[in-house]
């Protein structure tokens, strides 16, 4: 069975405009994806929900539910064109229908399976967060999440290394974001016990800096 080799998350903050509603960030969007087409073996591809998933989210209005779904889908319909136009074979894997054996199929197939932050019949919130901790924890991988900050900054200064939790001074958030931001990131990464990376995925060559596995933005130390 086909085994991932690498994990990491296209924040909502990378792939959207996250403060303004349904607004892709299409040229980051290509350049990400560029960068992560040498690396499409064994690859799980993780993306957040951004001004998509957390817009509809947040909204109370009795159709919230499906709108939260189906703008999800249409974010994720998106990253699939363009993987699809570099040549990516991607197919996709909404978080609610999460399983292992699902990714493992998927890349036996020769795909890369794009999982992203969804919602449930039921209301319940899937974080693209929790797909990626719960991918590295599967397979001893270290999580990389691409946001839109440097790393985990502490005082305006980017932290090189943490390996025990931190309390962050939130920063003031322009953007809505219903799944608790840095701070809970942080605490899932050290609740689910992986090692993980979080870099600035806005900017040229992170991502694929990050998946050749060098040393950028914040490394979270948690395994011994
Ligand atoms: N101390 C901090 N250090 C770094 N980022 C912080 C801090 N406090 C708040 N943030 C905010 O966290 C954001 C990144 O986390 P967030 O969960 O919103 O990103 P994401 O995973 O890309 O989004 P999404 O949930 O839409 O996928 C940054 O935009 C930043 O403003
Ligand atoms: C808000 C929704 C539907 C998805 C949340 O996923 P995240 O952006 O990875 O936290």
């Amino acid at each position: 069975m086909g085994k991932p080799s690498r994990v990491i998350k296209l924040g909502g903050s990378v792939i959207t405009c996250k403060s303004v509603p349904y607004c892709l960030d299409v040229q980051v969007i290509r350049q990400c994806i560029g960068e992560l087409s040498s690396f499409a073996e064994g690859l799980v591809l993780v993306h957040g929900g951004g001004s998509f998933g957390h817009y509809e989210a947040s909204r109370s209005n009795n159709v919230r539910i499906t709108l939260t779904a189906a703008s999800m889908q249409e974010l994720n319909a998106y990253i699939l064109r363009e993987m699809a136009l570099k040549g990516i074979k991607a197919f996709p894997l909404p978080g609610r229908f999460y399983s292992k054996e699902t990714i493992e199929t998927i890349l036996d197939y020769g795909h890369v399976p794009v999982l992203y932050g969804d919602i449930k019949q039921n209301g319940e919130i899937v974080s693209g967060d929790d797909l990626t901790v719960l991918v590295a924890k599967e397979y001893s991988l270290t999580a990389l999440f691409a946001t839109d900050v440097d790393g985990v900054l502490l005082g305006n200064r980017v932290v090189n290394e943490i390996s025990s939790p931190i309390k962050l001074d939130t920063l003031a958030s322009k953007s809505l974001d219903i799944t608790g931001g840095m701070q809970r990131k942080i605490e899932k990464i050290f609740q689910h016990k992986v090692d993980a990376v979080i870099f600035n995925g806005k900017k040229k060559g992170n991502v694929y800096n990050a998946l050749h596995g060098e040393r950028i933005g914040t490394f979270i130390k948690v395994r011994k």
